[in-house]
C-alpha cells in the first residue's frame, strides 16, 4: 500500500469502518478508485442508470476538494472579501473602522472554515455516496490484471474485486515538492496545512505564485499576516491574460503582500531561531517565520498498479477518457490524474461524459463504438474548447477558453476586445473605485464568435459562464446584440464589449 501523506493537526485519515472484510460481494459492474469530486460523481450517475459501482478510497471520503482545497480555501477567503468590500462602501465603512480592533475575529474565520469541512470528519459525504446507491471500500486500490483491482486497508485487511464493465482511475494528484536544496531539511507547509491552519503566521513566505500560492496570499494577508510571494516567472499567474495578473497583483500589493517576480527560489534553510531563509536566482534572501510550497501538482499515478498492465505513468486519455493503449474500452482515468484540466468542475464534466459512454458500452453491444464527433455526449470536448476557471483573489479572475496567447499559438486568427467596469451597473454597486475590474473576449475573426473570455473584478466568479455557453454554443458575435443584461448589474459589461468589438 502507498504510504499515506501525514495529516495536519492530528486529523483522523483512516476512519475504521467500510472494511475490505466488511464487503458481501467482489464482483461490480464498475470499480472507481478514488472518492474524489470526479469519483463520486461517475459513482453516482452509474449507479443511478442501473450499474452497481464500487468507490475504493484510501483516506478521507470525499477527496482533496471538501477537504484540503477549494472548499476551505474558499471559506477563508470569503471572510476577507467581505470585510474588504464593505470598508469601500459609505454607510458601512464607518461602522467597520468604529469597532475596535477594526479587523475580522480569526479565530471566527476558522472556525467558519471547520463548520465547512465538518471538522474533517466525512461521514456526510460518504452518506450521500450511499443514499445513491454506491458501495464504499476503505484502503489502498491497484490494478492487478484487465478489470481486477486489489483493496487493502491500513491494517492490512484485503480484498480482490472484479469489474463486470469498467475500473475507473479517478486518484487526483499530489503536490510537486521542487528539488531545491535545502528544502527536505525544513518544515513546509503544502496546500493540506495552509487550508487547514488553525493560526495566522506571522510571516508566510509562499514558493510560487499559481493559483493556490496567490489565494493563500490574499487569505493570510486577509487576515493580518506579513506575506511575502515569490514567483519564478516575469508576473504571478503565468498562463492567464497579462493584464489579469497585473491586476491582482496590484490588489496583493495594496493589501501589503511583498511580491517579487523573475525571483525563482534556489535554497532553503533553517536557522537556530526556527525561522526559514530562502535564496532567489536573482540573489534576494527573505527570511519568515512559515513556508509554504505552492508549485504545482503532478498526478497520483504512482503505486496503482499501472505497471502490471504496461501503462506508462505518463498515461493519456482518448475523447472518451479511455486510457490510450488498452484494449477493449474498460480503463478510464478521470480528473487531476490526467492532466487535462485540473479543476473540480471540469473533473465531474469527464466524469459525467465518462458515466455517459460506460453505461452505453454496458446497455448495448451496439454502442460499443460511440459517437466521438465534438460536443457529442461521450466526446469531453469542452477540455479542448471551453474549460473554465476562477482564481478567488480579490479581484477574481474568471477565464473561459483561450487566453490571446494561447489562441494565437494554435494559429487561430483573433482579435482582442478588451472594457473596462466603468458602467453604472458596477458603481451603483457601491462607489467609484469599488468594482476596478477589466474584461476581454478573444473573438475568432474568421467564424465570427467567441474562443475565450476573461473577467478580472470583485465577485467576479459567476460573469463568466455566459461566455461559456457562447462559445460552446459558438454563438455569432452580432447575435450578442440581442442578449440584453439588466440594469443596474455588473453583467452590463457584456453591453461594454460588444460595443467595444
Ligand atoms: C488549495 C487548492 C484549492 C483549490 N481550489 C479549487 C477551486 O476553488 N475550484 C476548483 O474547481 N478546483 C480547485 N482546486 C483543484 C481541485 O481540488 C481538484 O481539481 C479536485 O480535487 C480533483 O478531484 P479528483 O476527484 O480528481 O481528485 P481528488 O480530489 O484528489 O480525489 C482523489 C481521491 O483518490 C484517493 N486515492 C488516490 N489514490 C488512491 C488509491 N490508489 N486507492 C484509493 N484511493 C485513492 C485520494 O485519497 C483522494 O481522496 C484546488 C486545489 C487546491 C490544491
Ligand atoms: N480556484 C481554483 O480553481 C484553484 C485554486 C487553487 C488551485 N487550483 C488547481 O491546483 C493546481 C495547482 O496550483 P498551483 O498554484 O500549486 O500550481 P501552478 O502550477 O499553477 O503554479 C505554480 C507556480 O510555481 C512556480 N514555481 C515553481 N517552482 C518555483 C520555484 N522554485 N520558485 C518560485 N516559483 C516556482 C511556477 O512557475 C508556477 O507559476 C492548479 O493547476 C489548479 O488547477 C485551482
Amino acid at each position: 500500500m502507498s504510504p499515506s501523506k501525514p495529516a495536519p493537526r492530528n486529523i483522523n485519515l483512516h476512519p475504521p469502518n467500510h472494511t475490505p472484510k466488511s464487503l458481501t460481494e467482489t464482483t461490480f459492474d464498475v470499480i472507481v478508485l478514488g472518492s474524489g469530486p470526479v469519483g463520486r460523481t461517475l459513482a453516482a450517475q452509474t449507479s443511478a442508470s442501473g450499474l452497481s459501482s464500487i468507490i475504493i478510497e484510501a483516506e478521507l471520503y470525499g477527496g482533496d476538494c471538501p477537504f484540503w482545497a477549494c472548499v476551505p480555501s474558499k471559506a477563508l477567503l470569503r471572510p476577507a472579501e467581505t470585510l474588504s468590500a464593505s470598508r469601500q462602501i459609505s454607510g458601512a465603512k464607518e461602522l467597520v473602522a468604529s469597532v475596535p480592533p477594526a479587523t475580522v475575529d480569526v479565530q471566527g474565520v476558522f472556525a467558519r472554515r471547520d463548520a465547512f469541512t465538518h471538522g474533517w470528519d466525512d461521514q456526510v459525504i460518504l452518506d450521500i455516496s450511499l443514499s445513491q446507491g454506491c458501495t464504499v471500500v476503505r484502503g489502498w486500490g491497484e490494478l492487478l490484471d484487465e478489470r481486477k483491482v486489489t483493496v487493502k486497508n491500513v491494517n492490512g485487511e484485503e480484498a480482490v474485486l472484479t469489474a463486470n464493465h469498467a475500473v475507473v482511475l479517478a486518484t487526483g494528484s499530489d503536490p510537486i515538492l521542487p528539488d531545491i536544496p535545502g528544502l527536505k531539511d525544513v518544515p513546509f507547509w503544502t496546500p493540506r496545512e495552509a487550508t487547514s491552519a488553525d493560526q495566522v503566521p506571522q510571516h508566510l513566505i509562499i514558493i510560487g505564485a499559481g493559483p493556490v500560492g496567490t489565494e493563500m496570499a490574499s487569505v493570510y494577508a486577509g487576515y493580518g499576516g506579513r506575506v511575502t510571494l515569490l514567483s519564478a516567472s516575469a508576473d504571478i499567474l503565468p498562463g492567464q491574460e497579462p493584464q489579469a495578473s497585473r491586476l491582482v497583483r496590484e490588489a496583493l500589493e495594496d493589501a501589503k503582500v511583498d511580491v517579487r517576480v523573475s525571483a525563482g527560489v534556489i535554497k532553503v534553510q533553517k536557522n537556530t531561531d526556527d525561522s526559514v531563509t530562502v535564496v532567489c536566482s536573482d540573489g534576494s534572501t527573505v527570511t519568515g517565520s512559515t513556508l509554504l510550497v505552492a508549485t504545482g501538482r503532478t498526478p497520483r499515478t504512482k503505486g496503482i498498479g499501472l505497471e502490471r498492465l504496461k501503462i506508462s505513468p505518463n498515461l493519456e486519455v482518448n475523447g472518451n477518457l479511455v486510457v490510450t493503449g488498452v484494449e477493449g474500452n474498460w480503463l478510464y482515468a478521470i480528473g487531476d490524474i490526467n492532466g487535462l484540466s485540473p479543476t473540480t468542475h471540469m473533473g465531474a464534466y469527464q466524469a459525467r461524459i465518462t458515466a455517459n459512454a460506460i453505461v452505453a458500452r454496458a446497455k448495448s453491444s451496439a454502442a460499443k463504438v460511440l459517437d466521438a464527433s465534438p460536443w457529442s455526449a461521450f466526446s469531453n470536448t469542452a477540455d479542448e474548447k471551453a474549460v473554465s476557471h476562477v482564481i478567488f483573489t480579490d479581484p477574481n479572475i474568471a477565464q473561459v477558453g483561450l487566453t490571446m496567447a494561447e489562441a494565437k499559438r494554435r494559429g487561430i486568427k483573433v482579435k482582442a476586445v478588451e472594457a473596462e467596469f466603468q458602467f453604472p451597473g458596477a458603481w451603483l454597486h457601491a462607489e467609484s473605485n469599488y468594482y476596478k475590474g477589466w474584461a476581454n473576449w478573444v473573438v475568432d475573426v474568421e467564424k465570427n464568435t467567441l474562443v475565450g473570455a476573461t473577467f478580472v473584478g470583485r465577485e467576479a466568479a459567476d460573469l463568466v459562464h455566459a461566455s461559456t455557453v457562447a462559445i460552446v454554443g459558438e454563438l455569432p458575435i452580432d447575435r450578442l446584440r440581442h442578449a440584453v443584461p439588466p440594469f443596474p448589474t455588473v453583467s452590463e459589461i457584456y453591453t461594454a464589449l460588444f460595443a467595444a468589438l
